[in-house]
């Protein structure tokens, strides 16, 4: 098969930033993805409905002319988050879930939350109008060894959260291990996990592959090859609690390129492509549909998208770089180097 035609995908977790940024890196999800779950996580992150709507604004704002995309806002939960905001983003119809991070788990996470405890009653809240929380689901323990940070987060935070919140809907996202799939598969209907295309095709050798690859450094960092296998299993089973979400995260060049780097890869500008190159390695392009176009908008309670787009089994080298800001660019995955499938009728 060298093409691929399926119904236009949707990213479940999104990283856009803001300003210039955001006006550099939206074509590439615009032109791909109908729709993509935006992630709260700017500096001051996004912790208000009203701030949600201004931020959707300068989202729609600087989508290029001919390009139809929908940014689907998501709130920051803090320790403060107020019950009351959650009515709001019920009513409002477009914030579709609350992030929670784990304050220090990840970039742009100092405001997040310290402890679970003093969300309860906008936890419970939530639980009640069915709005998602999506998890960044691992500890900050610094004693807990990095790469088992999922797993244990999962014992001692999602499951005791699961346990007083039975019905709230969770996604667990970015998943990154055996433990993260075998829990999600096990767990009711309404939990859920997304999962990127770099965990997908890389184990965490790639971040040292003849030397230290700073562009291969994201959170939850990249795991041992047989977690890569039972990612990609989950990603394939047709099992609709595993759905796409790339988490391309932009970071410029300088700041992934130093002695305290960044964490996040830079996904959007082959953000189904690079799918497809998984997906084809186990011979199971015929379950990439599924799981990038339908199962996240089933979950989520959206329409299914109605347009198609077409990939091409042709190799594609991908820039060294990309225009990010003044004097810093951005460095993509697989820069200087080829993706196996493009998106037909788009050219970089
Ligand atoms: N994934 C990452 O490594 N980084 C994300 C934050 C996140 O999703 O954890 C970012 O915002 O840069
Ligand atoms: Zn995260
Ligand atoms: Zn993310």
């Amino acid at each position: 098969m060298d093409t691929l035609t399926l119904t236009r995908p949707d990213d479940w977790h999104l990283h856009l930033r803001d300003g210039a940024a955001l006006a550099a890196v939206l074509p590439d999800t615009a032109r791909r993805f109908a729709r993509a779950i935006v992630m709260p996580n700017l500096k001051p992150p996004v912790i208000t409905v009203a701030l949600a709507a201004a931020y959707r604004q300068r989202i729609l704002d600087a989508v290029p002319a001919g390009f139809s995309f929908t940014p689907l806002m998501t709130l920051y939960l803090t320790d403060n988050t107020p019950p009351g905001e959650i009515a709001a983003v019920q009513q409002c119809g477009f914030v579709h879930a609350v992030k929670y991070y784990p304050a220090g788990a990840t970039t742009n996470s100092d405001a997040g939350v310290t402890d679970l405890k003093k969300c309860a009653a906008t936890l419970a809240q939530m639980e009640k109008l069915g709005v998602p929380l999506l998890v960044h689901g691992e500890v900050t323990d610094p004693a807990v060894d990095i790469f088992d940070r999922e797993a244990v987060f999962i014992d001692s935070v999602l499951t005791p959260l699961l346990h007083d919140f039975p019905a709230l809907k969770v996604v667990l996202e970015h998943i990154t291990t055996a433990d993260g799939v075998q829990f999600v598969r096990e767990v009711g209907a309404h939990v859920a996990a997304t999962i990127t295309a770099h965990h997908l095709l890389l184990n965490r050798n790639a971040l040292f592959a003849g030397g230290l690859r700073p562009h291969h450094y994201c959170l939850p960092v990249l795991k041992r090859e047989r977690h890569r296998q039972a990612l990609v299993a989950a990603a394939v089973s047709g099992n609709p609690k595993f759905f796409l979400g790339t988490d391309s995260a932009p970071h410029g060049q300088s700041t992934k390129e130093a002695a305290c780097g960044c964490a996040g890869c830079y996904t959007a500008h082959a953000g189904i492509e690079l799918y497809a190159e998984a997906f084809a390695a186990v011979n199971a392009l015929d379950r990439l549909e599924a799981f990038a176009s339908f199962f996240g908008a089933d979950f989520y309670g959206l329409p299914r998208n109605a347009e198609k787009i077409t990939l091409v089994r042709e190799a594609m080298t991908v820039p060294a770089s990309f225009d990010y800001l003044p004097g810093e660019p951005l460095v993509p995955l697989r820069a200087g180097e080829a993706v196996a499938w493009r998106l037909a009728d788009v050219s970089h």
